[in-house]
């Protein structure tokens, strides 16, 4: 299976910062954790030196009382007096002496609490005072006590040496629970003189006193004692505890290994720790008022313990809920962390392919300004302050005929400028320079192969807070407009059909001719033509052979008269001469040889018929001269005109001369 990239970098992102937390937080336990399980083992340790004293003092006090007890004079004279015969002496002062002690003992019962049954036993072993919390046979009861185990032991001892027997099960004397762990504790009653009189024999209830034990109970932790065997020696308890007598080596084995081995010590089970330490009755009387204390052998020492549960690394975890939001805290601020970077790195990639997008778009833009800015239809140039040029377009460049280098920072733009319009420049520079900012002429350029191009220039200011920068100029050809105009100017002063200069024509070089010959002096003459029955052509041959009439006479007449004459067409087939440099007799001479000419001359008139194709005609013309003070050419025309009517009335086909 193929994980995707961000699957599997969300999956890292999570699991790193968890194992680096883990990392740190784990040493850290694990150090909690250790200190924790010091802290028990001092815990137990000192709890179980608590116990050991309670017990031991417990048992002091129960040894103190026997021996005491073992003393009362009562006790002693009682016995004297049954020592001395062999059968029970039942007198009146024994009987005395008995009452005494049987309330002397049921008050002792009562006062001290914690045995089930005190007896006096004498020499040969017939019980004499027995008080009990059981119900007892008829008093006095003499049962007979020389068969137990603890009478022949206690009778084999010197005054103020003890027997313990080991803990046994024996009666409570409680309906609840009549079964009890006890333990007897045998003294010899010994007279003045050193001679044994009986036992005195003390049954201790044994759970009554090891319950007073009970904080090593419940959770704090668990006392265990158990005897040299290994047997546990105290009463039973929940189902899962230890009952009395069980070996302890089948629910604690290491315990027991470690306790059979040392004296004293601590150690730690799979899931408890331990700390106990051994302790031999027999060795108790230096603490007590007793002077030899014997014990069954093969049950001494005792081995007191104390178990408490071993912290664990969950408990130590889960113990403190604060502690446990705080890690979890940790860890969700982990993976927070992980996941937000993992999106911040998508993220951001996704903003730097972005920003690569438009950088990319932004160099092609450039570039594509650049290239329209290079090859654009108009030039383009900056110029610094001075008129210096610091950037100009290819285009320009190629009107002008030179290279980059050798215009930039090299050249005045006013340089490439023709004289004639520096001025129109220079001033729409100042414009450009000053408080408008923008500025605009036309004027000619002039190129390297010293033609001349007419441009428009229009120029902005590039102005910042430190003032002005540079100018942003476009410049326009107007070579093709100009052209354009002329040639439309040329074709307002030309007759479409003859292509001779029409009514407008003549006014100008009429203008241009009258003010020539003010300066001169020179003559100018003018003569005015009207072809003869033109309208009989035309209603005769058609329009079209009229017009090839016209065309005809036009060409006719260029080719009669010398350059400088101006000839234009004035109106339908009407025609005018100016004659400069041309007086009177020259100006007559000329009319009539353009009348003969155009007399001899029929005109080409094509495929209209097949027989004629020329067609002959004749012209009238009136003759006058410009006279000096004219300024227009109309009242020359005018008298042209009145001269050329006369013509036609005189029968057309003649000059006539209209004197100034
Ligand atoms: N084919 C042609 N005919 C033209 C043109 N311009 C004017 N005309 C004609 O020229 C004729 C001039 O006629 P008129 O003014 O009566 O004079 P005419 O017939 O020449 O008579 P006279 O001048 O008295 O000899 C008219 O019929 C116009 O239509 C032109 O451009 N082409």
């Amino acid at each position: 299976m193929i994980i995707k990239p961000f699957w599997a970098r969300l999956a890292m992102a999570v699991l790193v910062p968890m194992a680096l937390v883990t990392l740190t937080v784990i040493p850290i336990f694990i150090s909690h954790l250790e200190e924790r399980t010091d802290a028990t083992h001092r815990s137990a340790e000192a709890m179980l030196n608590s116990e050991y004293d309670l017990l031991l003092s417990g048992m002091n006090e129960s040894f103190n009382q026997v021996l005491s007890t073992a003393e009362y004079p009562l006790l002693r004279r009682f016995l004297s007096r049954q020592a001395v015969s062999q059968e029970p002496r039942w007198d009146r002062a024994s009987q005395h002496d008995w009452e005494q002690l049987d309330t002397l003992f049921s008050t002792l019962l009562t006062h001290f609490g914690r045995y089930t049954r005190m007896a006096v036993v004498d020499t040969a072993g017939r019980e004499w005072v027995a008080t009990s919390e059981l119900p007892l046979q008829p008093r006095p009861p003499v049962v007979a006590y020389d068969t137990t185990d603890t009478f022949h032991k206690a009778m084999t001892l010197h005054s103020r040496d003890l027997y313990v027997s080991p803990p046994r099960l024996g009666a409570s004397g409680e309906q609840a629970s009549p079964v009890t762990t006890v333990i007897d504790i045998a003294t010899p009653i010994v007279d003045e003189r050193g001679e044994r009189l009986g036992v005195l024999m003390f049954t201790l209830d044994w759970s009554r006193l090891t319950a007073s034990l009970p904080h090593a109970r419940g959770n704090q932790g668990q006392a265990l004692l158990v005897d040299a065997q290994g047997q546990w020696l105290l009463p039973g308890g929940d189902a899962d505890d230890m009952r009395f007598g069980q070996l302890l080596s089948t629910r604690w084995p290491a315990a027991w290994a470690a306790m059979v081995t040392r004296n004293q010590g601590s150690m730690t089970l799979s899931d408890h720790l331990l700390a106990f330490r051994s302790h031999d009755l027999r060795t108790q009387h230096y603490r007590s008022e007793a002077g030899m204390i014997i014990s069954d052998s093969g049950t001494q020492p005792w081995h007191l313990g104390i178990l408490m549960p071993r912290p664990s690394f969950w408990g130590v975890l889960l113990e403190n809920p604060v502690q446990l939001l705080a890690i979890v805290l940790v860890y969700l601020l982990s993976m927070a962390f992980g996941v937000f970077w993992v999106f911040s790195h998508y993220r951001l990639r996704e903003l730097r392919q972005q920003a690569l997008m438009f950088s990319r778009e932004a160099r092609q833009y450039a570039g594509e300004v650049q290239d329209l800015y290079e090859h654009a239809p108009c030039g383009y140039h900056s110029l610094d302050s001075e008129g210096r040029v610091i950037r100009i377009n290819r285009t320009e460049l190629e009107w002008l005929g030179y290279r980059a280098d050798e215009v930039i920072g090299k050249r005045h733009y006013r340089d490439f400028v023709t004289p004639e319009s520096r001025e129109a420049f220079d001033a729409a520079f100042q414009k450009v320079l000053g408080e408008g900012q923008e500025g605009g002429t036309e004027c000619e350029l002039l190129c390297r192969d010293g033609t001349r191009l007419p441009v428009a220039i229009q120029g902005k200011a590039h102005v910042t807070e430190e003032g002005f920068q540079y100018s942003r100029t476009m410049v326009f050809d107007l070579s093709e407009r100009k052209a354009m105009e002329a040639r439309l100017e040329q074709q307002a002063l030309t007759d479409p059909l003859t292509g001779l200069g029409n009514r407008r024509a003549l006014e100008d070089q009429a203008a241009m001719e009258i003010a020539r010959a003010e300066r001169s002096g020179a003559p100018l003459s003018l003569v005015a033509i009207d072809l003869d029955h033109f309208k009989d052509i035309n209603d005769t041959y058609g329009h079209d052979v009229g017009d090839w009439v016209l065309q005809a006479f036009a060409e006719l007449t260029q080719e009669v008269l010398r350059d400088g004459d101006v000839l234009c067409r004035i109106g339908g087939e009407e025609f005018t001469v100016l004659l400069p440099n041309t007086s009177k007799d020259q100006a007559l001479q000329v009319a009539e040889r353009l009348r003969r000419a155009i007399a001899a001359t029929p005109a080409k008139i094509g495929q209209v018929t097949k027989e004629d194709t020329v067609l002959a005609y004749t012209a009238s013309l009136g003759v006058t001269m410009v006279s000096a003070g004219e300024t227009t050419l109309k009242p020359a025309i005018k008298r042209a005109d009145q001269k050329l009517y006369a013509a036609k009335k005189a029968g057309r086909n003649r000059v006539h001369w209209e004197e100034v």
